[in-house]
């Protein structure tokens, strides 16, 4: 038995860590209960430990591939450019070690799983290893690995416990692998099924067909990324596939998978209008990324009345709070919809802020948050896309600025194949506010960082050509879309002032109409629906 502490934390992944430590911080006693570790006695993987997700089976080793896909790509396969600049590559070239690179991506987690317990024990956080449940709205069991139990009291209880990657109920299931399972491959599949059409699918099926197995993607609709990222953005992605990318099977629900006799793989599914059954076969490996789930089933909710939503995602406020005075929530275990590992992180930090703090305003803003989609090329982008802001200011209230064109970093692919970059403003008007900022290309993802401070701050397309550019980059176009004299895109030319001249409206002229409400829940991240803007009379939430 634990004495009673201020916070008791359940899980130790990006948002409950960065919580922990925060409110260590402030000299709170903090109580951190994670399962973990991330692997067992035999060295086999058992999922998140500390860290989480991200860290374990999530962002870091994601991208660590990407980085080793992204080496690949260069030089062999179709869009490689280590030729055209003078290389030479030889014949057999770009085979990776699989082998050796998973072992140096799971030496680097565990480091990192290292430094995790190591920063919550600099903070003073305590450290509870098993598995937590409810007894009531302020205690909370533990059970360890070796069956012995815990009980610890806690004046207030936040629970992080993020989720796991989610199945379709289909015949043969148990064949397929999910996104924590391709971290667990000890070689690289030859031929390789990835089924779904979000951030993982993408990412993975990119991975692996630039790491040079044979790929082939499988999704319900026409296109990938359908929710919540811009149309462009989404069109040049589907063209880069098509031309670049894995085996595209549009339409496509999946149905079955079955073991051949050779020990290989078919997959069964269900395809087009008239619902065929379509036979797939010989992979080696078959892997569903078609969303994830929260493991809030394992906490004994009922236990102290904590409402769950109908995924079962609890449901919280803008503030984290639960229905249940003194017990919060954060992160992918949420109702707001977005499953990023910084969001859980500024969750966790301002929920420390408010609670131990006094700083009663601190909240996250759900509607002005960045994301990157690593795929191939990567994805970067942060408040609407062009529909959302028509819906939301209506049609007559927006402007578009958007372009096209081949990065310099093809500028020697001869044969012309190439991918296009395409950036994209969704202003408001008359002010010219950028209330979307999308990009897709080479470099997109380290692009968007300084942009996303810049669309936080309310900046006005003035104010992003007022900025000299940097050249040359691909950036450069966002801040020369075509000024005062000119503009691109075929407009009429403009008899005013430039736009750096223009006077810069005050941020509350901002405000729209949208009531945010009490509930982030009807917030919506990028692949879940539409972000909102912040409403008139909000504290403003930082
Ligand atoms: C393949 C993949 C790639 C991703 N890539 C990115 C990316 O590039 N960028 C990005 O921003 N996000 C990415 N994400 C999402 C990101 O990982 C999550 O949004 C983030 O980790 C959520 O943090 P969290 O604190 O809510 O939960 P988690 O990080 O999942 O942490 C929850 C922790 O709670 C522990 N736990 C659960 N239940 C209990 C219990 N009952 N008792 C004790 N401990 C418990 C778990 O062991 C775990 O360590 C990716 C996710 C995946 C799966
Ligand atoms: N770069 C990043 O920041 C990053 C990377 C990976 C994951 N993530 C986070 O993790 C979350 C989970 O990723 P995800 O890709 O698993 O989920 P997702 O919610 O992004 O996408 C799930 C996809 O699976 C499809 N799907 C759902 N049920 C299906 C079924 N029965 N059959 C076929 N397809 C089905 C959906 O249409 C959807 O396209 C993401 O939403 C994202 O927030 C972020």
């Amino acid at each position: 038995m634990t004495a009673s502490c201020d916070v008791i934390v359940i899980g130790g992944g990006s948002g409950g860590s960065a919580f922990s430590k925060r409110a260590a911080g402030y000299g709170a006693k903090v109580v951190l209960v994670e399962r973990g570790p991330s692997w067992n006695e035999q060295g086999q993987r058992t999922g998140a430990g500390p860290g989480g997700t991200c860290v374990n089976v999530g962002c870091v080793p994601k991208k660590l591939m990407f980085m080793a896909a992204a080496h690949r790509e260069m030089m062999v396969g179709e869009l490689a450019t280590a030729k055209g600049y003078g290389f030479t590559v030889p014949e057999g070239a770009g085979k990776v070690q699989w082998e050796a690179l998973q072992q140096r991506r799971d030496e680097y987690v565990k480091k990192l799983n290292k430094n995790y317990t190591a920063g919550w024990q600099k903070e003073g956080v305590e450290i509870v290893e098993g598995t937590a449940q409810f007894v009531d709205s302020s205690t909370v069991e533990v059970q360890r690995k070796d069956g012995s139990k815990t009980t610890l009291c806690g004046k207030k209880i936040l629970i992080a416990c993020g989720g796991i990657p989610d199945a379709p109920p289909i015949p043969g299931i148990e064949h397929a692998i999910n996104s924590d399972g391709f971290f667990e491959l000890k070689k690289q599949p030859k031929k390789v099924a990835v089924i779904g059409a979000g951030y993982i699918a993408v990412e993975m099926a990119g991975i692996l067909h630039a790491l040079g197995s044979e790929t082939h993607l499988y999704f319900r609709g026409d296109t990938v990324l359908r929710r919540g990222f811009d149309p462009f953005i989404v069109k040049l992605l589907m063209e880069a596939l098509e031309h670049h990318g894995p085996v595209l099977h549009r339409n496509s629900q999946p149905s079955r998978i079955t073991k051949q006799s050779n020990g290989l793989l078919t997959y069964t599914a269900t395809e087009g209008s008239n619902a065929e059954q379509k036979v797939y076969t010989d992979f080696d490996c078959i892997l569903l990324a078609i969303g994830r789930k929260p493991v809030t089933d394992q906490l004994g909710l009922q236990k102290c009345g904590v409402l769950t939503n109908k995924s079962g995602h609890i449901v919280v406020d803008a503030f984290e709070n639960t229905n249940v005075p003194g017990i919060y929530a954060i992160g992918d275990a949420t109702s707001t919809g977005f499953e990023l590992t910084p969001v859980a992180i500024a969750a966790g930090r301002r929920l420390a802020d408010r609670l131990f703090l006094g700083e009663g305003r601190a909240r996250i803003a759900y509607e002005q948050i960045a994301t990157v989609v690593f795929s191939h090329p990567p994805i970067g982008c942060i408040g609407l896309t062009e529909p959302q802001a028509k819906a939301e200011f209506g049609e007559a209230n927006v402007k578009v600025k958007q372009s096209s064109f081949a990065s310099m970093l093809y500028a020697f692919n001869d044969d012309g194949k190439k991918v296009k970059t395409g950036l994209k403003l969704v202003l408001k008007m008359p002010e010219e506010r950028v209330v979307g900022l999308h990009c897709i290309g080479p470099y997109s993802d380290e692009m968007m960082q300084g942009f996303a401070v810049a669309v936080r701050m309310g900046a006005t397309r003035a104010d992003f050509e007022a900025s000299v550019a940097i050249h040359p980059t691909i950036a450069e176009e966002f801040v020369t879309f075509g000024g005062w004299g000119q503009e691109k895109n075929g407009d009429q030319v403009r008899a005013q002032l430039p736009p750096y001249l223009k006077p810069k409206p005050v941020l509350s002229d901002f405000a729209t109409g949208a009531a945010l409400g009490a509930a982030a829940a009807g917030v919506q991240a990028p692949g879940r629906g539409q972000p909102r803007i912040q409403p008139a009379g909000e504290p403003l939430a930082h």
